[in-house]
């Protein structure tokens, strides 16, 4: 029996849901607001906790982290009536299990508390970590640590899991270290990328075909499905499966029975299921393009591989990794670096990812031919460009300073008022010109400006808004 605690300040709502979560067999309480919500969750052990995003007294989703410093931290799942997907994207990276919208139906709100308390429940059975077989997968930044921290924690388990980053983060070599490292190791590891398969072709890819059900099949075909049977079945690029197979996928998830075109049986397949995708699903969902019961079906466990911007520290850790195994490749003395190489890769903020740092490292390598050491000149000419264009190196609050007082001195004497206005005028210009800064600084992303400045996201997005300015232009 698990304990979940509600915080949302409709009274109505949380009676509502308190008894359907006692239904379901578990302890729940409600308190109506944060401050009152945060001092329970210290007081007693909670597994779930419900979180309301408006609450009088605060934002639930700027509260999150404080509910991550307790010794055991409860799942976190916010409800929101004013559902949009920046806030629900931010709570998901700050460390929530999920965002669900009300109302929604009653399922929609219960599946993502059954599917939490599964897996706490797994949690817990699996207190100890197992030791990780982490071949090849580079990095000790913080967000990589908790990364392998949940990577150990789906291996020993056989829960569907589901893992979602930016195009070039690890997710297919994370997908394949869950399987090294699960009880199914000895078995198949089956992929199949969903964007690179043909409509018409993915039932006949995933449950196989007889001899001579449609043109071209001249012989019977053993689908990915069954040659997955007792190993590891990875859908990669998961959002682009047709929206017609995700119901036959979806019985044979809930199932694990498929019939083969053309046969008159149907047949069982023991797989576990790993999927990746760097699409917003609940997005594709309100949208009519992802089945909502096929998301909880594959997000048992949800793991989110952090875009490379976000864990610089590994940045120099991957490139001497790739250089010195390259180099062995090659047979060649293995190359330096000279420290302003790292100066200028640090500044880049790698859309790609890893895999785009790694590319960029060879053809600096390709570069600089027999040169023993790595410069910044060996860098493509355009990535040079763009971090100098960015004029993210040489920037400092001095530069802020000069500029705002510029823009004062400027005025027409008329416009030179008292010292108060003049005060305010120069904080202002100052203001503006550091939000733009950071702005420009965390390529728009409203989770780094906050890190950068320290502020909450609601106060950021308040000052933005006194200025005018949006982030979302500097994406
Ligand atoms: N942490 C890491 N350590 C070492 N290599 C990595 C790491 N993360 C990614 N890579 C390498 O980067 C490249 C891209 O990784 P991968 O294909 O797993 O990314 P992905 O997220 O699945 O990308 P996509 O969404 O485009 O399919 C691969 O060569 C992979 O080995």
């Amino acid at each position: 029996m698990a304990n979940v605690l509600i915080i949302d300040d409709d009274r109505v709502f949380c009676d509502f849901l308190s008894r359907k979560i006692k239904r379901l067999g578990h302890n729940s309480v409600f308190t109506l607001t944060l401050e009152d919500g945060i001092s329970m969750a210290f007081s007693r052990g909670f597994d779930v906790i419900l979180l309301d995003v408006q609450l009088p007294d605060g934002n639930g989703i700027e509260a999150i982290h404080r509910f991550q410093e307790l010794d055991y931290p409860p799942e976190i799942i916010i409800i929101t009536g004013s559902g949009n997907p920046d806030g629900a994207e931010l709570a998901i990276e700050w460390g929530a299990w999920d965002y669900i919208e009300k109302p929604s139906s009653i399922e929609a709100i219960t599946l993502p508390i059954i599917r939490a308390l599964e897996y706490r429940k797994e949690k817990c059975n699996n207190n100890t970590r197992m030791i990780l077989k982490r071949d090849g997968i580079i990095g000790s930044s913080a967000e990589m640590k908790s990364c392998l921290d949940q990577l150990a924690q789906a291996s020993s388990s056989d829960i569907s899991v589901l893992i979602q980053g930016e195009t070039g983060t690890g997710k297919e070599l994370m997908a394949r270290a869950i399987h090294e490292n699960s009880q199914r190791s000895n078995e198949p590891f089956i992929v199949v990328d969903c964007s690179a398969i043909p409509e018409s072709l993915v039932e006949g890819l995933l449950f196989g075909h007889e001899k001579g059900v449609f043109t071209g099949a001249d012989k019977k075909q053993i689908g990915l499905v069954e040659q997955a049977n007792k190993g590891t079945l990875f859908l990669d690029e998961v959002g682009e499966l047709p929206i017609s197979m995700q119901k036959a996928f979806l019985r044979v998830l809930q199932e694990r029975i498929y019939r083969p075109l053309g046969s008159r049986y149907e047949k069982e397949s023991d797989f576990r299921l790993i999927s990746a995708t760097n699409r917003q699903l609940e997005k594709m969902v309100t949208e009519n393009k992802f089945r909502e019961d096929l998301l909880y079906r594959i997000r048992s466990f949800l793991i989110h591989t952090p875009p490379l911007r976000d864990r610089s520290e590994d940045i120099s850790e991957l490139s001497m990794y790739h250089v010195v195994r390259q180099c062995e490749k090659m047979e060649i003395p293995i190359k330096g670096f000279s420290p302003d190489f790292f100066e200028v890769i640090n500044s880049y903020k790698w859309p790609g990812n890893v895999r785009e740092l790694l590319n960029t490292i060879d053809s600096a390598m390709a570069a600089a031919g027999e040169q023993p050491i790595l410069f910044p000149q060996h860098l493509p000419v355009k990535m040079r460009t763009r971090i100098a264009r960015s004029g993210l190196k040489k920037y400092t609050h001095q530069t802020l300073i000069e500029n705002s007082i510029s823009e004062v001195s400027a005025m027409p004497d008329e416009s030179v008022g008292t010292y108060k206005r003049f005060r305010e005028q120069l904080l202002n210009a100052g203001e503006k010109h550091y939000l733009l800064r950071i702005c420009k600084l965390s390529g728009g992303h409203a989770k780094d400006a906050c890190k950068i400045t320290g502020l909450s996201q609601s106060r950021l997005y308040f000052l933005m808004q006194k200025h005018g300015i949006s982030l979302s232009d500097f994406k």
